[in-house]
């Protein structure tokens, strides 16, 4: 159902602070219109979402960024309008000697203090055994909830992730519904590229179609180094959603770099590499300058992240997996392993590929504190491949949600029982979500995990 346009009246706005310290304008939209929001970070920005009356099936729709719609007022003018400046300014009296609810939000954020010794998720990074096992799964957020189709309906995908109030909704709509264990910042790999100036655009159906292919020295120059002026949208979106995730720890992620690089040889997917690996073998000099570029703009970019306060970091070599192991070794490690290295004792660091069954001690010897593994290889081979000293993410079949329910949790519970012999087990899929996956199956995964 379209949101309404309904001009806003003074009498109908309420202002608030809420307890992260966002002013908070609530607007009444009138009768069957639903209400509004602004909410106004202490940075200014401003995050909104609308409550429309239901649709036929029952979707309340959150459609932060789209006020403009809802109001007929731009976004920025409707937080104004409505006197968002910051009410929590008024909520403070030094005399009182008492830090005002507002200020004491506003300084923890950084890392939620005490997350890291709680959260599920970050103790089974750690290797530790919580009492449930974690679970949230790669690309929860997609196409898979209608809610997402709906605020993307007519918002490219590289804007979208360029929009701090889209990229919050986005990532929290997953948390709303499947309630996982952590939250994975709604972003694509191909972000930094596009922030340092590169010509890509993501094509709905076949992913990064890259203008100008990189396949020589004189395009090298292209990939300048990435400064966190390049991302604001990045950090301000970590920001909102510290104070959005409450205790659900938050997942920052970058493409590792021979993932990029084959993004940017081949010009798009591939199926086979043959650019990538020419280069590769035929030009190995241009081919380490290429990787070495590419992980100072992954780790400039994991930085940002970082820095910003998210809880752990996944680094995603996705195609990794079309390498041999000695390949692997000889033309990606030491890259990978430069970008992990720099957030080592910080936050844990994931690092997955697909397809990686004989990769899996290779990749956990980059400087991964755990290693996601896809469905091809059960967990508990896949921890004696990578050794002792890490942990494992994973891995039921993507698939196997199409099963019937029976099939299923007997699925789900071979992964538990298998994944129960590694040191610590962070419950996943294999690979991204499907785009056909029904949500409900998702939902019931969390629920079966929990379980145990
Ligand atoms: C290889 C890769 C990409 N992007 C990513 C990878 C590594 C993970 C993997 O192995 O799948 C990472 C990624 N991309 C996206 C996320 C969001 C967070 C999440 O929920 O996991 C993450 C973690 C959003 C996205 N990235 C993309 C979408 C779909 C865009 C849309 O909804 O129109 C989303 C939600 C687009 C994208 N971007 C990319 C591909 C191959 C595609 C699919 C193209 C398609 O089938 O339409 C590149």
């Amino acid at each position: 159902m379209p949101i309404g346009v309904t001009p806003v009246a003074p009498a109908q706005v309420r202002r608030a602070c809420n307890d992260r310290g966002m002013s908070v304008v609530h607007i009444d939209a009138g009768p069957g219109s639903g209400s509004a929001s602004v909410q106004t970070a202490p940075s200014g920005v401003a995050v909104a979402s609308a409550r429309v009356a239901p649709s036929r099936d029952g979707d309340t729709l959150h459609r932060p960024g789209r006020l403009a719609s809802a109001t007929g007022l731009p976004l920025t003018d409707a937080a104004l309008r409505a006197g968002a400046a910051d009410p929590c300014a008024e909520a403070a009296d030094p005399r009182a000697g008492v830090a005002p609810r507002c200020a004491a939000a506003r300084s923890a954020d950084a890392r939620r203090p005490g997350l890291a010794s709680t959260a599920p998720f970050l103790r089974a990074c750690r290797r530790d055994q919580p009492e449930t096992t974690p679970v949230w799964f790669m690309r929860q957020a997609g196409r898979v909830l209608p809610e997402y189709r709906a605020l993307r309906a007519d918002v490219p995908m590289l804007d979208s992730c360029r929009d701090p109030a889209m990229i919050t909704e986005i990532t929290m709509q997953p948390v709303r519904r499947f309630r996982p264990d952590a939250a994975i910042f709604f972003s694509d790999i191909v972000v930094p590229l596009v922030a340092i100036g590169l010509d890509i655009d993501i094509v709905a159906g076949v992913g990064p179609v890259v203008a100008e292919p990189v396949r020589d020295s004189a395009r090298l120059a292209a990939l300048r180094a990435l400064e966190p002026d390049d991302v604001p949208y990045v950090t301000q979106a970590v920001r909102d959603l510290l104070g959005e995730l409450g205790g659900t720890p938050l997942i920052g992620f970058a493409g590792a770099p021979f993932t990029l690089a084959s993004y940017l040889v081949e010009g798009g997917p591939s199926r086979n590499h043959l650019r990538t690996k020419a280069m590769m073998y035929g030009e190995p000099e241009l081919w380490h300058e290429l990787l070495d570029r590419l992980a100072t703009i992954t780790t400039a970019f994991l930085r940002v992240q970082v820095d910003a306060g998210v809880d752990a970091v996944q680094l995603f070599d996705s195609w990794a997996g079309a390498l041999s192991e000695d390949d692997y070794r000889r033309y990606v490690a030491p890259h990978s392993a430069r970008v992990l290295a720099a957030f080592a004792g910080e936050v844990p660091r994931i690092h997955f590929g697909v397809n990686t069954g004989e990769l899996l001690a290779a990749m956990g010897q980059v400087g991964a504190d755990v290693v996601g593994v896809d469905w091809r290889v059960p967990l508990d081979e896949a921890a004696r491949r990578i050794g002792p000293g890490r942990a494992v993410q994973g891995n039921l079949d993507p698939a196997a949600v199409f099963a019937p329910e029976p099939v299923l949790a007997a699925k789900v519970g071979d992964v538990l029982a298998r994944g129960a012999k590694a040191e610590g087990h962070v419950f996943n899929l294999g690979h991204g979500v499907l785009p056909e996956t029904d949500p409900g199956v998702l939902a019931h995964i969390v629920d079966l995990v929990h379980a145990g």
